[in-house]
């Protein structure tokens, strides 16, 4: 068997398509959508993030303000910046681009951007509401992630699904969405004993762990929805540099039902999804929707 290839890249190109058209829609009824993104420092994959963001941000129509800080920024300076665009009517979605350096607490910079600015979903607000099913911003990759399972398969209700990796932004957040679409849940970590055994028995399974290729092929359960997070930069035999995901694609592949690759995966979603909740928010702080 080979798994069916789930193309995140188109899929994020027709979301960014639909997206052009509302906020067409909105533009001629005198909202044009707006979003900011701020980037501390030189990190070059957050360069590339930042630079992809703010194009297509203008791409489907949105108005887009960057925000490019130097290394040495201090907190203060940042919450600063951070209070300006909250208070800017123009400015409907504030994401500040993560990692931040070290002398910047990220907890402290993401709880001073307004919840109903938040389109990164990682204010407690938000996470509040979108744990306890009441709404809320949800987190762009495990939102662009449900996204790509979806056009797998719609009804995931009793589907065991395992989510490796805990963190805030992606491990978590794909829990709590999972769990609202009527999967049996279990959140794998480094502590997990027979990690192997636990993903054979996953209907779906997410790899979040930041480890180039840990997933192989004989932990995949035959038919699975696969989902790869993860982004690692490796250097092969022949010296050359290429992005792998958590999961050894080739060997997982011939085992799932459907899988996503790394590249063109999760990865272009998270952009999308971002577009996507910067229309929400803008939709709902212009009032033009319910919250
Ligand atoms: N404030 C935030 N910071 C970060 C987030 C986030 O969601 N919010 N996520 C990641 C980085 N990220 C977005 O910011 C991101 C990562 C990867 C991609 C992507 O399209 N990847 C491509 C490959 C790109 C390459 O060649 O390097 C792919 O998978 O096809 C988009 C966004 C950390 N920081």
């Amino acid at each position: 068997m080979v798994a069916q290839l789930i193309d995140g890249k188109a899929i994020a190109a027709r979301l960014r398509q639909d997206l052009a058209v509302e906020v067409a829609a909105m533009t001629a009824q005198g909202h044009r959508p707006g979003l900011a993104v701020v980037l501390v420092g030189e990190d070059p994959a957050s360069q590339v993030y930042v630079r992809n963001k703010a194009r297509q941000t203008v791409e489907v129509g949105m108005e887009s303000f960057e925000y490019r800080l130097p290394a040495s920024t201090g907190q203060d300076e940042l919450l600063a910046l951070v209070d300006r665009l909250n208070a800017d009517p123009a400015v409907d979605g504030i994401l500040v681009q993560l990692p931040l350096p070290p002398q910047i607490d990220a907890t402290t910079v993401l709880r001073a951007i307004l919840p109903e600015k938040d389109v990164d979903g990682f204010h407690p607000t938000n996470v509040g509401l979108v744990a306890t099913g009441a709404g809320g911003i949800v987190p762009c990759t495990p939102l662009g992630s449900m996204m790509l399972i979806e056009t797998v398969r719609r009804d995931l209700a009793g589907l065991n699904a395992v989510v490796i990796g805990r963190s805030n932004i992606v491990g978590k957040p794909m829990v709590q969405l999972l769990l609202a679409a009527g999967c049996t849940v279990t959140v794998a970590h480094s502590k997990t004993v027979d990690l192997p055994g636990l993903c054979r028995r996953a209907d779906i399974l997410v790899a979040a762990v930041g480890r180039p290729e840990m997933v192989r092929g004989d932990w995949v359960k035959p038919g699975a929805i696969v989902i790869d997070v993860g982004i690692n930069r490796v250097t092969g035999a022949d010296g050359k540099s290429r992005l792998v995901g958590d999961v050894a694609f080739a060997e997982a592949q011939a085992v799932a039902g459907a899988i996503t690759p790394v590249p063109g995966g999760v990865g272009p979603m998270t952009i999308a999804c971002l577009l996507h909740n910067t229309v929400k928010a803008a939709a709902v702080r212009r009032s033009l929707v319910p919250a």
